[in-house]
């Protein structure tokens, strides 16, 4: 699914001493099946951006077309759009509610009408791809899990929604950073089974930087950069003005530059350093 999101501006508490203009005239298209790292400091309209995205919040003024569709249309079914454009909030946990785990999951397919098999098989499938066992877990309350394990249920229950675009907000927040990986690794391998549009939102280059197509960074509710990984990571000066830093490893690269050890210019991986490195020692050696 696209999404064409044309001079969208939004207000929150308009006209009152709280006004907050925290999206301001963006303007920006998103392609079918791309895996997209929407960035960002705190404050800079990311959740405000992706809360548009399935209308839960209407645009001060602006529109938001997706397949063509524009979903700040007075006629248009909100129900309809939320079956293809999954969110997961910041925190999903805090809105799991059900006694057991299959309940939870289940929610969201059973309101979409579907038979009872459809259900458990989706319930099964999703609980799979986050890595969850579901002999093991179906029957147990979410509220007895890890923190990590109930962050898996809540994205799991988005997940069985089968939504063409898939927008997780920070979904690795106040989570250790094996489970950090562990759930960047499994969006990533949902995207590359599915092809479906994926909406990323983090604080942070590091976690992103290997994984999307292409990276969003907003900045005080204004898209300032956008593009793949490796030419959003070139414009490092205008990352750092803004505050936002640029990975460990393309920092190292720059200081290599600048004492005159030019290699490839737009590393992005630790592997690719250090092949670039041993490259670079065989040259002085051959030299
Ligand atoms: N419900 C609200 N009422 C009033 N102002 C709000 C509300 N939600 C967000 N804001 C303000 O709108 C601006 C954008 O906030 P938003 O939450 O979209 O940013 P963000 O980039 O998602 O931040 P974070 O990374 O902390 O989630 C900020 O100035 C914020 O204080």
């Amino acid at each position: 699914m696209s999404i064409k999101i044309e001079n969208l501006t939004y207000i929150y508490n308009p006209k009152s001493p709280f006004e907050t203009k925290a999206l301001d005239d963006v303007s920006l298209e998103i392609f079918d099946g791309e895996f997209i790292g929407l960035i960002g400091h705190t404050g800079s309209g990311k959740s405000t951006l992706t809360q548009h995205l399935n209308g839960l919040i209407k645009p001060t003024s602006g529109k938001i077309i997706i397949n063509g569709l524009d979903i700040t249309g007075t006629n248009v079914k909100l129900p309809e759009v939320r079956k293809k454009v999954g969110l997961v909030f910041q925190y999903p946990e805090h809105q799991l509610f059900e006694e057991t785990v299959y309940k939870d999951i289940a929610f969201g397919p059973m309101n979409l009408g579907l038979s009872k098999e459809e259900v458990e098989a989706r319930v099964k499938e999703s609980m799979e791809l986050v890595n969850l066992s579901y002999k093991a877990l179906k029957d147990r309350s979410p509220f007895e899990l890890s923190g990590g394990q109930r962050r898996r249920v809540a994205i799991a229950g988005v997940l069985a929604m089968k939504p063409e675009v898939l927008i997780l907000d920070e979904p690795t927040a106040g989570l250790d950073p094996r489970a950090r990986d562990e759930i960047l690794e499994q969006i990533k391998y949902l995207h590359t089974i599915y092809k479906n549009t994926v909406i990323l939102v983090s604080h942070s280059m590091e976690d992103i930087a290997r994984l999307v197509d292409r990276i969003i960074v907003m900045h005080r509710g204004k898209v300032a950069l956008t593009g793949t990984p490796r030419k959003v990571f070139r414009e490092s000066a205008t990352l750092e003005a803004i505050g936002l830093g640029v990975p460990q490893i393309t920092y190292l690269m720059d200081k290599l530059k600048q004492r005159g050890i030019h290699l490839k210019d737009d590393i992005l991986t630790v592997e690719e350093a250090k092949e670039e490195i041993l490259k670079w020692i065989r040259g002085k050696e051959n030299a």
